[in-house]
């Protein structure tokens, strides 16, 4: 047999639920689900869309190639009247990240969520219609983590009634923001405040960049690319910026002042609104990664199970087939936690995006009260997340074994490409450290004061704290209500334990850094307590179609079980478990495994992926994976020739032993 593809006609005919309920379970709903069709339908078949050969393409033609994939989608949007929702879903499926991410998920958000009624009336209608062009240019080469600690000034000149833009260093010049080296007409800047010698905090700034008929930057101003970044494709489609300001007057109304204003006098005036606010395209963003975290999970998962579907090894009885390697427990210990991952990721990235809007609204009608735990919960799922599906997706390469190091397999771009979201947007570890600040001030107030949102769980600390798991059997950890609660019992033994050990430190930063990687550690326990308790969530919601929602129960256990035995030190540690219900959970765990098995494909098919979008010859959907890599390595420009350039300048005089005269 050359192909897989009987392979996976039969892998199809073993699910036991609907596929096509479940790619609406796992879309959000019908209308969600058709809405991804089709758009996704419509990159697939747009031959500028192409990205198979991506990889091999120089930088600058490949940044050339991504204008020209941007103005393409943006005369699609205006010829075929996409809404914005769809133009969000057509980025996603031509899959490259271009100056428009910037645009559309920063520079608009900060405009929207910092600045004034006029500066938006201004400024929002000019960028939804691409007339000015903007990026986020936040970090600079000293300093990215610490916001604070940014050193580009903006010095207000009252004699000009303008802002005068300076990078006083060479460490402030501003030194990653995407879309800037070559695109972005603006940016929002941000500054230290200068006001007669003082400082007022860092705030962001509308510059003008390039001039608008000719794209060349401005007098005052000096931008370039950053250089080349990990992976061959991959992020290099953005032009990552560097830029250095030498005093450059803006107008004062291109301060952003819905939190903070500077009057024509000079005078800085603080709006009841909390300085946090300056933080919140950074919050919107952070829960923007999380919804996305599962896309790419789910790719590198599809594209593994599939491939571990067709590829066979070992076992042959009597001449038959080798065994199918999906069918060994280590790949399936390895793949099957990952697939489940996606689907947790999925369900906590709805939850996310329900809980921003819901923020947003409050943050609109000045009501900030849910601002710390927006900020916590975005910090913490972002750092989970994005750490889990980067592991996530090298695992999916090691299961696709020697094939899956292939470019052909899409996992190396997907990796590179998406790796970045560990650091960008925050650190994951300072992003767990500002969990850990908000778990320890939580913790702190616990005899006084009740906990809320998703440390609500923390009002039963007595109970969590004293009592002990009471499973017997491995089929006693089926039960959603005991695995929800050793996750809570775990998360407030660890957090509780630290606020214990920080009260005995006499200055509570110093406790703070001393025990932060603890801190780290309950604060990821803490985020796993909101995915778990998510998960359970919507399976207490109408789930149709048949088999659909015991896939999905049995798919929370793999995910919840499957934490439970990584991180079962902790469980053990704290005392909640013993070794022996440990144990139990890990029998648990394999059965459940047997159950995912006939399953897997069709729970990989749910995700609806087109080909297009995995860009994969190991993921196909017809999984016909021999024949395609065949054709694929000699469809390489590399192989258009037997002779490559250079073997009768190199190796030739080498085989005849005549380098001594050869022209090197
Ligand atoms: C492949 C993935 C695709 C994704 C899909 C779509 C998205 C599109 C992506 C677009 C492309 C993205 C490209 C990347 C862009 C960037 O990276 S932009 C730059 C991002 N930079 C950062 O994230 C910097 C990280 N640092 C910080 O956020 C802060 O400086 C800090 C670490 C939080 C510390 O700030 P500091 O001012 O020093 O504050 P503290 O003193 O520690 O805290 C003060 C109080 O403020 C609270 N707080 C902090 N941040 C926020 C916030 N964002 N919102 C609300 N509140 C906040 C903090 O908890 C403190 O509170 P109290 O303890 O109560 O005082
Ligand atoms: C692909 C990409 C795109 C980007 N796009 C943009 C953009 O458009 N606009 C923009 O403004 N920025 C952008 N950035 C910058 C990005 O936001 C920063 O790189 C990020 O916030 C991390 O900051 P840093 O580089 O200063 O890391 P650092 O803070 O220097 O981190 C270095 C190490 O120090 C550790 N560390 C730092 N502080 C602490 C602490 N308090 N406690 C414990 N450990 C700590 C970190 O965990 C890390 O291990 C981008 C970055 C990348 C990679």
């Amino acid at each position: 047999m050359e192909g897989g593809v009987d392979y996976l006609i039969d892998e199809r005919k073993k699910a036991q639920f609907d596929v096509e309920a479940m790619k609406v379970a796992w879309a959000g709903s019908r209308q969600a689900f058709e809405l991804s069709d089709r758009i996704a339908k419509l990159v697939a078949n747009d031959p500028i869309f192409e990205k198979f050969s991506r990889p091999m393409l120089g930088r600058k033609e490949l940044f050339k190639n991504s204008l020209r994939k941007v103005a393409h989608a943006w005369k699609l949007i205006i010829d075929l009247r996409l809404s914005e929702e769809e133009a969000k879903l057509l980025r996603h499926y031509i899959d490259e990240p271009a100056y428009t991410d910037l645009q559309w998920e920063m520079f608009i958000p900060a405009i929207e969520g910092q600045g004034t009624e006029e500066q938006k009336r201004k400024w929002l209608p000019l960028a939804r219609k691409m007339q000015v062009i903007g990026s986020y240019a936040q970090t600079e080469l000293g300093h990215g983590s610490n916001v604070q600690g940014l050193e580009t000034t903006a010095t207000f000149d009252p004699q000009t009634d303008e802002f005068v833009i300076h990078s006083p260093t060479l460490t402030s010049s501003k030194w990653w923001p995407g879309g800037t080296a070559k695109v972005s007409t603006h940016a929002i800047v941000y500054a230290r405040l200068i006001l007669d010698g003082q400082f007022h905090g860092v705030h962001g700034f509308i510059v003008q960049l390039r001039n608008l008929e000719n794209h060349t930057p401005l007098p005052g101003i000096t931008v370039g690319d950053i250089g080349m970044k990990f992976g061959n494709g991959a992020y290099n489609t953005m032009d990552n910026g560097v830029i250095r300001f030498n005093h450059v007057h803006i107008p004062r109304n291109q301060m952003l002042m819905r939190v903070s204003q500077v009057t024509r006098e000079g005078k800085f005036v603080q709006s009841d609104v909390p300085r946090q606010l300056l933080y919140g395209t950074m919050v919107y963003v952070r829960q923007k990664i999380v919804a996305d975290a599962s896309k790419a999970l789910s790719r590198a998962v599809c594209i593994a199970t599939r491939y571990s579907a067709v590829r066979r090894q070992f076992g042959s009885r009597n001449g038959g087939p080798e065994i199918q390697v999906i069918d060994y427990k280590t790949q399936q210990s390895r793949l099957f936690p990952l697939l489940a991952s996606a689907y947790a990721f999925r369900f906590v990235g709805e939850w996310l995006k329900w809980l921003y809007t819901d923020v947003k609204q409050r943050l609109e009608a000045n009501d900030f009260s849910t601002l710390p735990e927006a900020h916590a919960c975005t910090a913490g799922l972002k750092s989970l997340t994005t750490s889990a599906t980067a592991d996530g997706i090298e695992e999916c390469r090691k299961l696709c074994g020697g094939h899956g190091y292939l470019v052909s397999s899409g996992i190396p771009e997907l990796f590179a490409t998406y790796v970045p979201a560990c650091t960008f947007e925050g650190d994951n570890v300072v992003m767990m450290l500002q969990v850990a600040r908000f778990l320890v001030k939580t913790v702190s107030e616990l005899g006084y004061k009740q906990p809320v949102g998703t440390t609500a769980y923390m009002r039963r600390v007595t109970a969590l704290m004293q009592s002990n798991c009471a499973v017997r059997t491995a089929e006693e950890w089926l039960n959603p209500g005991v695995v929800v609660e050793a996750f809570e019992a775990r998360s407030t033994r660890m957090a509780v334990a630290c606020g214990q050990r920080l009260a005995k430190f006499e200055n509570p930063e110093e406790g703070f850094a001393e025990l932060s990687a603890d801190l780290v550690e309950a604060s990821l326990a803490h985020c796993q307590v909101i995915v778990v308790s998510k998960f359970v969530e919507k399976l207490q919601q109408e789930i149709p179609g048949k088999g659909v929602k015991r896939l999905l129960e049995v798919l929370f256990y793999v995910y919840a079980l499957f934490l439970l035995h990584k991180h079962q030190g902790d469980f053990l540690a704290t005392g909640y478990l013993t070794p022996k219900q440990a144990s139990l959970a890990n029998d648990q765990l394999r059965i459940l495994y047997s159950k995912v098995r006939p399953n897997a494909i069709a729970l990989v098919d749910s995700f609806n992926h087109t080909d297009h979008l995995l860009s994969s010859i190991l993921g196909r959907y017809d999984g016909n994976v021999y024949p395609k890599l065949y054709e694929a390595a000699f469809n390489d420009p590399f192989n258009d020739s037997d002779i490559a350039d250079g073997i009768h300048q190199y190796v030739q005089p080498m085989l005849r032993q005549e380098l001594h005269s050869a022209k090197l």
